[in-house]
């Protein structure tokens, strides 16, 4: 009998032993199976076979039974698992689970719904023989499809369907006698065959032909390459050159983007590329079928573009040639819960592993990526300019809103803007990383504010609904119409969210055509395909948005952005928040003139001095990269040091900070670790539960992870009754 070592979602980092069922042998390491686990049943995945447990026989439970619908994970992903089990400290069992499609952890074997098999029906030697009046008068769909085969010696399944509902049953007995025969019609062929491609092809700017001869002759190798392109710079085009190149091999290329909203517009740019050629997507926004379906597309190397966001990174690839990550720097390669994974980090192990390249595209690199590059562990490659040949960066300026009044948000330089690309027709960007109505509800005598019960947050103001929302939990509560603290009437929303700018644009602007852009706009299956397609065939004048719009967009004919208020991030306390607002202040301003028309950046600022808006304004990031990068190394941060965090929450705070001195007792840390003091989360209560954690860091890697691996299993020893806790390992929040 063997013993099968099974992958379970548990949160205990072990696998499971269980007698494997008849015939079971090392071919089945990577299958699903179904076990018993307590009182309960559940599926995982077998890890190992082996042919002896520490658990006495009377105690081993029999497995149940072995899923064989899809192939079994291959042994490269499963070892994807082991190092992100090993790196992230997290339970084994729960990473494989959580890299499968919903569909595949179930309880039921999941068949892939293939298309139907067409089939055609052609009338034998023997048919043609058959005389009419040998199908009885009564037999009218008999008789009526005879005649048809005789006139055109051949139908198919749907023409055949068409002139009758008894034709299905006349046709198999035809099949029976003999009289015709049924051919299955091979599915369409598709190439694969890159000449395929659409042309004229884009002639290569010099740099983006620099970029390509650097890569071509090492794409057989590990590489790391940063692509660090200025918005607009055509790195597109320059993943299809790489793309092309590896389907002319026969290879598949794994494309991550941070977002689905970005999936829909690279999805079409590669199907125009490439016409004939299978792409899948796989993100959040597909329901549990389709995104198993493409999984298993994927799998049996039917797919050859794999486009997805970031849990796209645990897709099995036999033939993977090539990763890219898009917009590498973007915070949403990192899961925030559970297996807290950066998918940007995953792949990069993932494509040294296979011993293939990864292209890291951006224009604002992250810190620890562009460090990483000017040191030489990654190949740098710049596209200093934009790629079409009248396009320019945009030219920023600032309007400091200390010495110029502002109405309804706006001032007058920028109202003044945006008349001018109504009546020139361009379209126009106005951003405003806020949604909803106003940040927050205000009193105006006693200085009171909504605040969510559950969150250390202010309550949002959502005017069209007239309620009051947490965007941290989604509480929801009614409008007050007097002011639950001090009676007073005059309680009025403060400060300005895409709703009220949206509003404002409108009195202002009665004529222009106006489309909103947030979380709550784009919420609606398919309404962010609509509102593109309006952008892109020119139904919109002004497009009010939050950092969504930021991202990737090409929309050729904006030429004006506006940032109304983004002053409040210069000063925040988290270390990241100026590499962060220096990105997406780029990344907006980067979607202004990118096709010939000059494009305009208007920022609305009370420090239009501060160093990070004077990069800004020279498009200089890496001027702001190197102060940042001193100032990091200074004070001990990343990319410097490398950091974990041991997160913890519970109903009362007092049970947060607790367990964390305790678990600091435990890290009894050697010279080159250092453990902090525990504190409370920036968001120091969330959906009802008390945050606090505790920074560990080192200035090896190595060290880091000896440490945390010991300190792991202390920790998980350590009674943790009403406490959540979690390793975070490489936070990016703090
Ligand atoms: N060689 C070329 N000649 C002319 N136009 C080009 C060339 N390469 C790319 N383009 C065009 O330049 C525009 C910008 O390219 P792309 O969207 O790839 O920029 P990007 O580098 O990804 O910028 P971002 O970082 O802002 O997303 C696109 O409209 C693209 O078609
Ligand atoms: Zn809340």
């Amino acid at each position: 009998m063997s013993i099968i070592r099974v992958a379970l979602d548990k949160p205990l980092n072990t696998l499971f032993d269980y007698l494997g069922p008849a015939g079971v042998t090392e071919q089945d390491i990577g299958c699903r199976v179904f076990v018993p686990f307590g009182k309960s049943r559940m599926t995982g995945v077998i890890m190992e076979v082996a042919s002896y447990s520490d658990i006495s026989p009377d105690k081993i439970k029999q497995a149940g039974q072995v899923f064989r619908d899809v192939p079994p994970l291959p042994p490269e992903l499963l070892d994807l698992f082991r190092f992100c089990s090993e790196y992230y400290h997290h339970p084994l069992g729960e990473v494989v689970m959580n890299g499968l499609p919903i569909r595949l952890r179930g309880s039921q074997p999941f068949f892939i719904r293939t298309a139907p098999i067409v089939f055609q029906y052609r009338l034998t030697t023997k048919g043609r023989a058959v005389d009419i009046s040998a199908i009885p008068g009564r037999s009218i769909a008999k008789r009526r499809l005879l005649v048809k085969l005789k006139e055109s010696g051949m139908i198919e399944d749907g023409e055949a369907k068409q002139f009758s509902s008894r034709t299905s049953e006349a046709m198999k007995e035809f099949v029976g006698l003999q009289w015709v025969e049924e051919i299955p019609l091979a599915p369409p062929v598709v190439s694969t065959s890159p000449s395929q491609e659409t042309s004229p092809l884009p002639v290569l700017t010099p740099a983006q032909k620099n970029a390509i001869d650097a890569i071509v002759p090492k794409m057989g190798e590990f590489h790391t390459w940063l692509l660090h392109g200025v918005t607009g710079s055509g790195k597109t085009e320059i993943y299809l050159q790489l793309i092309s190149l590896l389907l002319r091999q026969a290879r598949q290329t794994l494309v991550l983007v941070p977002e689905i909203n970005l999936t829909p517009q690279l999805e079409l740019i590669f199907r125009a590329r490439f016409p004939g050629v299978r792409l899948v997507s796989l993100h959040s926004g597909l329901n549990p079928t389709e995104r198993a379906e493409g999984w298993v597309q994927a799998q049996h190397g039917e797919a050859e573009i794999i486009l997805g966001t970031r849990l796209a990174v645990f897709t099995p690839l036999p033939r993977l040639g090539m990763i890219i990550v898009d917009e590498e720097h973007d915070l949403s390669f990192k899961q925030q819960e559970g297996l807290r994974y950066s998918a940007r980090d995953v792949a990069v192990f993932r494509a040294k592993r296979a011993g293939i390249p990864i292209v890291l595209g951006s224009a604002t690199p992250s810190l620890e990526t562009y460090y990483n590059a000017i040191t030489g562990r990654y190949l740098l490659l710049r596209l200093p300019s934009r790629a079409p040949d009248n396009a320019s960066l945009p030219t920023v300026q600032y309007i400091d809103i200390g010495k110029i009044k502002t109405q309804e948000g706006f001032s007058p330089p920028v109202i003044a803007a945006l008349e001018k690309g109504l009546a020139s027709n361009q379209q126009s960007l106005v951003f405003i990383n806020r949604r909803g109505y106003a940040p927050i509800l205000l009193c105006r005598a006693c200085g009171w504010t909504a605040l969510c019960h559950r969150c250390s947050s202010r309550l949002v103001v959502h005017l069209r609904e007239k309620k009051l929302r947490c965007h941290h939990c989604g509480h929801q509560a009614e409008f007050p119409s007097l002011c639950p603290e001090c009676g007073n009437q005059d309680i009025a929303p403060f400060g300005h969210g895409t709703q009220r700018i949206e509003a404002a644009l409108t009195r202002l602007f009665p004529d222009a055509r106006i489309a909103r852009i947030d979380r709550d706009s784009t919420r609606r299956k398919d309404s962010w395909q609509r509102i593109l397609k309006d952008i892109r065939e020119q139904r919109v004048d002004i497009l009010v948005g939050t950092q969504i719009l930021a991202k990737g967009h090409d929309f050729p004919n904006l030429s004006l952005v506006s940032i109304l208020n983004s002053d409040a991030s210069l000063f925040s306390t988290d270390f990241r928040a100026s590499e962060r607002l220096f990105a997406q202040l780029m990344q907006v301003a980067g979607r202004a003139g990118r096709s010939g028309t000059p494009g305009e950046v208007l920022i609305q600022t009370r420090f239009p001095d501060h160093p990070l808006y004077r990069a800004l304004y020279q498009h200089d990031y890496d001027a702001l990269a190197r102060i940042l990068l001193e100032e990091r190394k200074t004070a001990h941060f990343p990319p410097f040091v490398y950091q974990a965090l041991l997160r913890a929450e519970a109903p009362a705070i007092a049970t947060t900070l607790a367990f964390l001195a305790k678990a600091a007792t435990l890290a009894k840390a050697p010279h080159q670790i250092k453990v902090f003091d525990p504190v409370p989360a920036q968001m120091a209560r969330l959906k009802g539960m008390e945050r606090a954690y505790l920074l560990v860091q080192s200035r090896s890697r190595k060290k880091l992870q000896e440490f945390l691996g010991n300190w792991r299993t202390k920790l998980d020893s350590l009674p943790s009754h009403k406490v959540r806790w979690t390793l975070d390992i490489d936070p990016l929040e703090f």
